[in-house]
């Protein structure tokens, strides 16, 4: 029935203020009260419908988001949307477009790596839109080796194939572009040009240059929106000065000057990037969650009791495969906050040529890009099982979901490359550690090194998992003692190249290891904060507890072997886990109730606010055109004369 809360009592039986939860999630009140606003703006918007791009061709969907994104771009204008407002409205149209490479990775590449008098002409251009920016790296050879991209710009003081960016195909006007920089015969390696690649008058690809779509990508829909594109440089020539020239600049005569800065600079925006994609991963995450949550507390299948079917949440193993999901988004949320700020102090320091926490901002940055995204990839594919057959429908909203968000395994730093630079990372914190250098920031536990490699877990009893400390050091242990065993082999090479390759599969596992620490650890900090609001602090607690001890029992062949903890601890720690899944089962609907997203947002009948999942389930199936007609196309021409032929072979 319309209008009925069918998930009322579930919302009843919640013991914490689903209105405090909501700001915790957002942040703060001010970006809650922004968020709420946009997601309603857009789902109350019929313009932003899009419960019809599983029906619509390529060109078609293509044609609509573009539509839209001119839509948006004129709301913003019209209701003077500030830049928070404006990306908020972006992210609930719930698209993937060119503007999410305009914004997110052309305007930030000029902000980072331009002069004051590239900015000044660059900026207010692609502010006001009437450049169309894309971040052109890979190409068809090279994505993860940037250093090995192929594309050459060669000075001239008289007077290069892309492949995958984003907005490119169709859209985009102008393009960074990374190339090999070769001046007075010799190559000083990748740098950031600005090239224009249409005009500005009719779109026309400019000479000298091949550009489009590089085809459609995977799944119905999902990031079919969007215009990666090829692109083909045929010896154009750009003027000395759309070098990107903040870091390195080639003067007049053709000569290299490099500022005293570490070349890495350049990758600046994809550090930028990543730290999105981990708040992102939380977002899409939540949103599959959402969806397998309140659908679970709908669907009801066997065990029945007084004639009524068990809700499918009550089961033991629904909440073992759901629960420990609904505490990774949480986790996921909390560590992108905290990406957020290490972000925002690594880019002060660079402001004052303080490059001392560079390299810890790589590791965090592409670590947690690369365990968040994998999980959260693999958590909503888990949603859809979780949600039986109707979860493959498109109108459960988790096939596209999935289809859309899968690839960020992938763009950005595949995720085995990342893990390896993490590797690096921590090969290298070890081995400084015979030459006295004190560990700092997120490897810092290694500084106690001694203590971690001689302690014993003291879990006795399943309620002593629930102490952090006790938490945070079995994790600290696992890491330590793998990257210690990691670097000890190592050490066992000549080449340590070769053996870094050879041990590359544990070396991962071991990167691994080390993020989910710094989730665990920045889960608990964000605990010993101030967690305002009725019962919330308390949920947050379990769901802690969850995401760790979920965590341990799932790479449990790491704790055992690195004898951080014995058998029995992990015993323990299961009994502990299913005591925490019945503590959160009558919370679980106002814990993703917290997200606040709207149905439009959503995109789902299973996960209606209202619970009324069947008769919209039903209504949706003859939306579909295939029921425009009882008959279908084809049974004349394919049928009928098939039947007919079997008839009067029956006869004979
Ligand atoms: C609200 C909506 C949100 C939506 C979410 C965003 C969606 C955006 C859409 C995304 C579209 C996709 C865009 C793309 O995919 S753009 C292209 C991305 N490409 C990559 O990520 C390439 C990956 N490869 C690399 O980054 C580098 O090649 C790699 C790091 C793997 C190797 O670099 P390199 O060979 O130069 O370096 P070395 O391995 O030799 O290491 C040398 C030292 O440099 C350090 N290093 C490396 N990278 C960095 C860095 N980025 N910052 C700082 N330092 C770095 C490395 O640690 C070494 O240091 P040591 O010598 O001290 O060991
Ligand atoms: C949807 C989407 C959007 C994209 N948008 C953009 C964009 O806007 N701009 C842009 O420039 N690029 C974009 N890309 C390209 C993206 O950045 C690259 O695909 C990504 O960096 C991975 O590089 P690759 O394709 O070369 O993978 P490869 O590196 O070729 O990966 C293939 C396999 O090789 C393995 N591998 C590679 N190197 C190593 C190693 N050293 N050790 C062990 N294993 C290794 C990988 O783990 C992987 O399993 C996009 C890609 C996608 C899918």
């Amino acid at each position: 029935m319309e209008g009925v809360d069918h998930l009322a009592h579930e919302r009843n039986r919640s013991q914490f203020d689903v209105n405090d939860m909501k700001i915790v999630w957002a942040g703060s009140r001010e970006a809650f009260e922004v968020s709420d606003r946009m997601s309603r703006l857009v789902a109350n918007d019929p313009a932003f419908r899009k419960d019809n791009r599983v029906h619509l061709t390529r060109k078609e969907l293509f044609k609509n988001t573009l539509r839209k994104a001119a839509y948006a771009w004129k709301k913003i204008i019209e209701l003077k949307l500030s830049e928070e407002e404006a990306g908020r409205l972006r992210f609930f149209v719930d698209e993937p477009a060119y503007t999410d490479l305009h914004w997110g990775m052309f305007v930030p590449f000029l902000k980072g790596q331009g002069t004051e008098e590239q900015l000044q002409k660059w900026l207010p251009l692609a502010y006001k839109m009437q450049i169309i920016g894309c971040y052109a790296q890979t190409e068809l050879g090279h994505g993860s080796n940037v250093q090995w991209l192929e594309t050459t710009a060669t000075f001239d003081p008289k007077t290069d194939e892309f492949w995958w960016p984003g907005g490119l195909g169709k859209v985009s006007t102008h393009a960074v572009v990374f190339a090999r920089l070769i001046t007075n015969g010799r190559d000083y390696g990748v740098h950031g040009f600005i090239v224009q690649i249409r005009s500005l008058d009719d779109h026309s690809v400019l000479p000298g240059i091949t550009i489009g779509d590089i085809g459609v990508k995977f799944g119905n829909g999902a990031y079919n929106t969007m215009d990666n594109g090829v692109m083909h440089f045929d010896h154009i020539r750009i003027p000395r000065n759309q070098l990107l020239m903040r870091f390195s600049q080639v003067t007049r005569e053709g000569k290299y000057v490099q500022s005293d800065v570490p070349r890495q600079l350049v990758y600046g925006t994809m550090v930028y990037v990543r730290k999105t994609i981990v708040i992102d991963a939380s977002n899409a995450l939540s949103r599959a969650v959402c969806i397998a949550t309140r659908y679970s507390a709908v669907r009801r299948q066997f065990g029945s009791q007084d004639g009524v079917e068990t809700q499918v949440i009550n089961y033991k193993t629904q909440q073992s495969r759901l629960f420990p999901l609904l505490a990774s988004a949480y986790a996921f949320r909390f560590v992108g906050e905290w990406l957020q700020w290490l972000y925002t102090d690594v880019t002060q320091r660079l402001a004052a040529n303080d490059f001392s926490t560079l390299p810890e901002a790589h590791a965090c940055t592409a670590g947690l890009k690369s365990i968040t995204t994998a999980a959260t990839a693999d958590g909503i594919e888990e949603c859809r099982k979780l949600c039986g057959g109707h979860g493959y429908l498109c109108s459960s909203g988790l096939p596209e979901l999935f289809a859309v968000y899968v690839p960020a395994c992938t763009y950005e730093g595949d995720n085995v490359v990342l893990l390896l630079q993490v590797a690096r990372f921590l090969v290298k914190t070890v081995s400084q550690l015979v030459s006295g250098k004190k560990p700092v920031g997120t490897t810092a536990y290694m500084g106690r090194l001694q203590h971690l490699m001689e302690s014993t877990c003291k879990v006795q009893k399943a309620e002593d998992w629930l102490n952090p400390s006790i938490v945070l050091e079995a994790f600290e242990v696992r890491s330590a003692r793998m990257s210690v065993e990691c670097a000890k082999r190592l050490s066992q090479f000549t080449n340590q190249e070769e053996g870094f390759h050879e041990l590359s599969p544990s070396l991962v596992e071991a990167a691994v290891a080390h993020c989910q620490l710094i989730i665990v650890a920045k889960f608990i900090e964000k605990l010993q904060g101030d967690i305002p609001g009725n019962g919330v602090k308390d949920q947050l607690q379990k769901l802690c507890s969850i995401y760790a001890l979920f965590t341990l029992h799932k790479h449990l062949g790491d704790f055992l072997s690195t004898s951080t903890i014995t058998p029995k601890q992990a015993s323990l720690a299961d009994d502990q886990l299913r005591s925490l899944y019945a503590q959160v089962r009558p919370n679980a609907v106002a814990l993703v109730d917290a997200f606040n997203y709207t149905d439009h947002y959503l995109g789902s009948i299973l996960g209606r606010y209202d619970g009324n999942v069947y008769p919209n389930l039903y209504d949706e199936a003859w939306k579909d055109p295939m029921n425009d007609t009882a008959v279908p196309d084809g049974y004349h021409e394919y049928i009928k004369p098939l039947l007919k032929q079997q008839l009067r072979n029956s006869r004979l």
